[in-house]
């Protein structure tokens, strides 16, 4: 390894290869695949890492089916479709047909980035919850701009009350020091995503855990390649033996299909609602109303109800418009579950 990026080769190990991918080769296969890992996905043509280095690869199947992050076989320059996901981030595309659209595969945490001000709203931070849920990446809640608050352990508090297991860090985004209380989730071949709103310091954040500011990252794409590019960084490799995928559809994912992730955020009230008299009450005038007779006796915080009530009708006007939602809600589920089971695994590991 001369320095130069270009020679730099990572063990399939540390480029995040698993044995949920090992278990899809048959014996033959194993000893002669040649896995790459997709770095990024062009109109015709598909970068990634190999053991061996970056390679280009031409896809078998349309560019749309693969994603950043994907695990492919080599044989020679063509790339087999992609490996069976252990996570797969989809969001609702742009514009009327709102085809589901493929934003990032195998990340194993999503860090929901949101600051200590304005931006901290729980409601939001609840969707992003329903979103890592589905799509099977574990949730890691990043709380920035600390130093811009005085009670930035009131907001901590405020998040933690959503979910006992869920690991939230408290940070100054601008702070090097700070920005590596994220180096466990990007090291070891593990693969992080950041999503929140703008301006909270997702970027701040990425730069210090990939050890670039914005203008070496720019000078180095200019090299590279000749002319001012970002594209080719969507998997970048992090200061600690990890890696980062940022996509520009990682930035703005709705929601999609999230009806389980909803669920499992809010099953809290519909362990409640298990108590209605009618299994289809609407909570609203029904008699033997257990939600109702929770927000009456203090168990249950309306807000809360309410928030509920407002995803769970963007979610289904999502899904309405949704094409071929169902047959991509099954493979969801599927993956919803093996990431669950897989969590769990890690869990169990720590
Ligand atoms: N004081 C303080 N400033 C921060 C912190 N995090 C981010 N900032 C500042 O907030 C501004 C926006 O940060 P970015 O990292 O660009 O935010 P982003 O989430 O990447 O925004 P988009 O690129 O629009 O998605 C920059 O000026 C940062 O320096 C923090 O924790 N504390
Ligand atoms: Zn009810």
């Amino acid at each position: 390894m001369q320095g130069a990026e270009a020679l730099t080769t990572y063990s399939l190990k540390s480029l995040g290869w698993t044995q949920h991918f090992v278990r899809q080769l048959d014996a033959d296969t194993i000893a002669t695949a040649k896995p790459v890992r997709l770095s990024a996905i062009h109109r015709t043509r598909l970068d990634g890492l190999s053991e061996d280095g970056p390679v280009s690869l031409n896809p078998s199947v349309l560019t749309s089916e693969y994603a950043v992050g994907d695990w492919v076989l080599a044989d020679g320059h063509m790339a087999s479709a992609p490996l069976e996901r252990a996570t797969e981030i989809t969001r609702r595309a742009a514009g009327h047909e709102a085809r589901p659209q493929l934003i990032a595969a195998n990340v194993d945490t999503l860090a929901i980035v949101s600051s200590c001000n304005e931006d901290f709203n729980i409601a939001r931070l609840e969707r992003y919850l329903a979103l890592a849920g589905m799509s099977g990446c574990l949730p890691l809640l990043v709380l920035t701009k600390a130093d811009q608050v005085e009670d930035a352990d009131d907001f901590a508090q405020r998040a933690q009350a959503l979910s006992p297991a869920l690991p939230v860090l408290v940070v100054n985004a601008k702070d090097p020091d700070e920005a590596t209380k994220l180096a466990p989730w990007c090291s070891d071949g593990q693969t992080l995503a950041l999503v929140g709103s703008s301006g909270v310091g997702k970027t701040t954040l990425q730069n210090h855990l990939t050890g670039t500011d914005e203008a070496t990252r720019d000078i180095r794409d200019d090299d590279a390649k000749g002319r001012h590019t970002t594209t080719g960084r969507a998997l970048r490799p992090t200061l600690h033996g990890g890696w980062l995928i940022d996509t520009p559809g990682m930035r703005e994912l709705r929601l999609l299909e999230a009806e389980e992730g909803i669920e499992e955020v809010f099953s809290d009230i519909l362990e409640i609602a298990a108590g209605c008299k009618f299994r289809d009450c609407a909570h609203e005038s029904e008699p033997g109303c257990a939600v109702r007779a929770a927000i009456a006796d203090g168990t249950l915080d309306p807000a809360r109800l309410s928030r509920w009530r407002k995803l769970e009708a963007e979610n289904r006007h999502n899904s309405e418009t949704v094409a071929q939602s169902r047959a991509r809600g099954k493979q969801l589920n599927k993956l919803y579950r093996e990431g669950k089971a897989r969590a769990r695994l890690k869990r169990g590991e720590d």
